[in-house]
């Protein structure tokens, strides 16, 4: 059995970035953009007014008298000079008139019939935000980047109204076994509902995948041969359940026959040993085991790094974080245990606790679960309070 990173590596080698297509700024949120985009103009492109007041110039003292010789509002400069002696009349986002030095807010002038007096010495602030003081023509948005808000209004700012973004890697989800069906049909007495490949349809379409869900492959070698090629052109096929080693565990033997190239089978980890990987066609193939939290846990571990790598974003192992134990915890086996922990907030760190029950056909226990605590193979017995690692499961 190879460790989890190694099996990581192995997948990363057989992934590639998605091509690419455009996209309209108002569709672009949580897309990868791919090519760092310019600005084409500067930001502001002109010195502007940061406060409404008067726009003067010289050297001004409470009680100063200035005439009023024009107006500048934002969208609509003042076209002439300013001189000393002289204020225009000025407002928040307007360009600062040709002459100007300062421009004084009006809660500091008194104005009078075409005339401002000012009603205190001038304030150390001039009030002026100088051109391009939040970007300059050509400075780069850098790529890549998932898109946030933030982004689409720095993008709008430069006047990019589009966009070229990964397109979305397609998933194909095939859940085999006889004994399932999907949620609102009626089970026999020894059936259950196909449950774990809505939490993996959802987790990659929140990455920015289309995910397709495709017909319940039953353990028959023709029929999961149908629907495994119903997955034909999709960037990555997910298959769930029929791993292991059992007489009706069909994919491996099936995905042979039909010319996958293995990777790996078996990782040292728990839950979600018997997961496979390779490439059948120009597919990624990853075949998780059936239990549902092995799935979904699979599904952080593997999947969503995939997504990410094949959206552009590098390839990187899913991030993590530090916590404290809030129990004493015994020592590891030989496999990484990913076990489904509550979080409390701690003054530094937050302390993490593991639930007793670690059984991974157990899902509510994993929806009841802030994050995957990450005890190492081999690890000893660690105290409550050891600092240790954990993958979130929400965001935030
Ligand atoms: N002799 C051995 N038996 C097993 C081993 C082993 O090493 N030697 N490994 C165990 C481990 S660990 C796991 S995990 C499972 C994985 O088995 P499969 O991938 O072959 O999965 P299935 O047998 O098809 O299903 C396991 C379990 O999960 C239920 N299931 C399957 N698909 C779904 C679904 N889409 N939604 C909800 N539940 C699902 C299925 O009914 C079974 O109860 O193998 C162990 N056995
Ligand atoms: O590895 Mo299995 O995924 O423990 O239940």
């Amino acid at each position: 059995m190879i460790t989890v990173d190694e099996a990581l590596a192995r997948i990363f080698a057989l992934v590639s970035p998605v091509g690419t297509e455009p996209i309209g700024l108002i569709e672009a949120d949580g897309r990868v953009l791919r090519a760092p985009v310019r600005a084409g103009r500067d930001q502001p492109p002109f010195a502007a007014s940061a406060m409404d007041g008067y726009a003067v110039c010289g050297d001004l003292r409470t009680g100063t008298v200035l005439r009023v010789i024009g107006e500048a509002v934002a969208g609509r400069g003042f076209a002439g000079k300013l001189h000393p002696g002289e204020a225009v009349r000025i407002f928040t986002g307007a360009p600062v008139p040709e002459g100007a030095d300062r421009v004084v807010i009006q809660e500091d002038m008194q104005a009078g019939d075409g005339t401002a007096t000012m009603l205190r010495d001038p304030s150390r602030n001039m009030h002026i935000r100088p051109q391009s003081i939040d970007f300059s023509c050509g400075d780069t948005v850098s790529a890549p980047r998932r898109l946030r808000p933030v982004d689409l209004a720095l993008l709008a700012a430069m006047n990019v109204p589009q966009l070229q973004v990964s397109r979305r890697p397609v998933v194909a989800f095939i859940a085999t076994g006889d004994e399932l069906v999907m949620p609102g049909e009626d089970p026999g007495a020894e059936q259950i509902i196909a449950s774990n490949i809505f939490a993996l349809a959802a987790m990659a379409r929140a990455e920015g995948a289309e995910a397709r869900i495709l017909p319940i492959a039953r353990d028959t070698e023709d029929r999961l041969r149908t629907v495994l090629e119903l997955a034909a052109g999709a960037d990555m096929i997910v298959t769930i359940g029929g791993a292991s080693v059992g007489d009706h565990d069909l994919v491996s033997k099936v995905t042979d026959a039909m010319g996958a190239e293995r990777s790996f089978y078996k990782i040292a980890m728990r839950p979600g040993k018997p997961l496979m990987a390779g490439k059948l066609g120009e597919s990624l193939l990853l075949c998780l085991p059936g239990n549902p939290v092995s799935s979904i846990v699979c599904g952080h571990l593997f999947m969503l790094p995939v997504l990410r790598a094949m959206l552009g974003l590098g390839s990187w192992p899913a991030p993590t974080r530090t916590a404290r134990l809030g129990c004493d915890v015994a020592a590891n086996g030989p496999r990484a245990h990913y076990m489904r922990a509550r979080l409390h907030p701690g003054e530094a760190d937050p302390q993490i606790t593991p639930f007793a029950n670690q059984d991974s056909a157990v899902i509510s226990l994993l929806a009841e679960a802030d994050a995957l605590l990450l005890r190492p193979a081999g690890d000893g017995a660690q105290p409550k309070g050891a600092p240790v690692r954990y993958i979130p499961l929400h965001a935030g």
